[in-house]
């Protein structure tokens, strides 16, 4: 290849891609003496994939000389760098000089020569640095956003896709030469700089993988824990402790193994995939796409790395795209899970207060029942007896109750039992409670009433009760009455004690005849502490 003066201008129209080859690629060409350009100017061997790149040198007459290789990072001084052969092919001004460049590695080799100044070198520097800044800032966003994520999905396997998310930065940022001074700094003394390239990109394409499997299994799997199988860590921290003896390890071996894992991982991906699929897991489908587009670009990249197709940058973008994808699309798809998760947390939020109202229900009549009783009553005795306000208890039971199924059945005993939950409504205001307590005895709780209004309650739930009539079955109108106790809440008294008082109170009332009010006759706890019994008869 002859460099005439005037292709020395550096523009994409000199850009010559030889395609991958397998094996070795010599590239000859001359530049002409006296050319005029002053400007430094370098031939790029763009080499992606780390190959052995030799230049000789033969000036007019001279024999060839070898270079100090370009490939050198000491001796290039700045100008070579890992997988960038930057040959400077100023001409002498008076003779022509030629140049043999050989390119060649383990695997396929890639040569694109490119001519660039020393300005559009810099420009390049450039470019990497802001290429540098993108993806150390993308893996930073992405990580952080993960992390968000996680803590509000509570997805554990989101931490296994910033992982694989690093670990394919980490391959880009190989592949695309950012990372070239660190893996240099890194390195020991005498280790093969392309070799280390070749197999830390292996490895962080695999690791990316084995992560991506973690991620998929704990955002699909049927039970949360079970990607957390022992064997899983082993398996990653197996491959891991490879990973730190890799200077040391035989670069084919890696490398194979590096495939052997990142396709089981892929297939393992595949399986869980379709099985959640077939679950009709909710993030499946969406999972599949994403996966789906970044698995296209993915082997686009590959067969084009092993040149069965042609060499097309374009496809390594593809593959990055294919990652924001899969991004973007399982956020979208994590997002609705989200969201449908908030509004089923809402829809259980509502049953469970729905349920718990309905708890502290009785059926038959809607009044609070036992367990609303037990809830309710020592509450209101502890809110009374702080505030200094009297409260009092009314034990309510309907009289000869058994006689009344018997006569006239059970369905019109249920009918008077929804009638005395409706006179107990009628006769007692919002603020204070009545129970059904058991079959046919109903508790009233009067906060701020004193024993003579709570008298006058009392009288009007049994007057009330009286006169109240309903058609039975045979067609008579029975009259069923009820008796009540009643108690004031006296210091010390407990919900059982003010309750044991007027429990007492109806006892003697049922004694009396029935049909009829009476008055605890105790105090708190027992006898002779309490106001003195009184009796409203029929
Ligand atoms: N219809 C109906 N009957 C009930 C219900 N709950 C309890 N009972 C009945 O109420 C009756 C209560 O009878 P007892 O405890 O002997 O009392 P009583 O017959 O009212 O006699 P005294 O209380 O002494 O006047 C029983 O026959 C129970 O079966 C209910 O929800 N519906």
């Amino acid at each position: 290849m002859a460099v005439q003066g005037e292709a020395f201008a550096p523009s994409d129209g000199n850009r010559l891609n030889f395609g991958l080859v397998k094996g070795a690629v010599w590239l000859r060409f001359v530049v002409e003496a006296g050319s005029g350009c002053h400007e430094p100017v370098f031939l790029k061997l763009g080499n992606p994939f780390g190959n052995r790149v030799s230049v000789f040198r033969r000036v007019q007459g001279e024999g060839w000389t070898l270079e100090a290789s370009p490939l050198d990072p000491v001796t290039g001084a700045g100008q070579l760098q890992i997988r960038q052969a930057m040959v400077p092919v100023n001409p002498l001004p008076d003779h022509a000089a030629e140049y043999l460049i050989r390119v060649a590695g383990p695997g396929p080799v890639l040569a694109a020569p490119t001519i660039v100044s020393g300005r559009g070198l810099a420009d390049e520097v450039g470019d990497r640095t802001l290429l540098g800044g993108l993806l150390a800032g993308g893996i930073v966003s992405l990580v952080a956003y993960c992390a968000v994520l996680a803590r509000l999905t509570r997805l554990r396997g989101l931490w296994a896709y910033s992982a694989s998310a690093l670990a394919l930065a980490l391959f880009y940022g190989i592949a695309s030469g950012v990372f070239d001074r660190a893996l240099l700094w890194l390195l020991p003394a005498g280790q093969d700089p392309f070799g280390a390239v070749q197999r830390v990109s292996g490895f962080a394409v695999a690791i990316a993988a084995l992560f991506h499997w973690f991620f998929v299994r704990g955002l699909l799997a049927a039970d949360a824990a079970s990607w957390r199988k022992p064997w899983h860590a082993a398996l990653l921290f197996g491959w891991l402790a490879l990973a730190i003896s890799l200077p040391f390890a035989a670069t084919q071996a890696i490398a194979l193994l590096s495939v052997a894992v990142t396709i089981a991982a892929l297939v393992a991906v595949a399986a869980e995939i379709a099985a959640a699929l077939r679950r009709a897991h909710p993030l499946a489908r969406a999972t599949a796409v994403a996966f789906g587009s970044l698995a296209v670009a993915a082997t686009g990249f590959v067969a084009m790395y092993l040149g069965l197709l042609p060499w097309w940058p374009a496809l390594i973008h593809a593959t990055a795209l294919g990652v924001w994808a899969e991004a973007i699309l399982l956020s979208v798809a994590v997002g609705s899970q989200v969201r449908d998760l908030r509004g089923e947390r809402q829809r259980l939020a509502e049953r469970t207060q729905e349920l718990s109202r309905l708890s502290q229900r009785d059926a038959l009549t809607g009044l609070g029942n036992r367990r609303a009783y037990d809830r309710t009553v020592p509450e209101t005795l502890d809110r009374c007896r702080r505030a200094g306000a009297a409260v009092s208890l009314l034990v309510v039971d309907i009289d000869h109750f058994k006689e009344v199924n018997d006569r006239h059945g059970h369905g019109f005993g249920d009918q008077v039992i929804q009638a005395l939950s409706a006179t107990v409504t009628c006769s007692i205001r919002t603020s204070d409670f009545a129970f059904r307590y058991g079959g046919e005895e109903f508790v009233l709780l009067l906060p701020g009433l004193a024993m003579a209004r709570a008298l006058e309650v009392a009288e009007r739930v049994r007057s009330g009760m009286r006169d109240s009539r309903r058609a039975a079955p045979d067609g008579s109108q029975p009259v069923v009455s009820v008796s009540v106790g009643v108690a004031q809440m006296q210091p010390g008294d407990t919900a059982e004690t003010l309750f044991a008082r007027a429990d007492a109170a109806l006892y003697r009332a049922k004694a009396a005849g029935r049909d009829r009010v009476e008055l605890e006759t105790g105090g708190a706890g027992g006898a002779g502490a309490g106001p003195s019994g009184a009796r409203f008869p029929a």
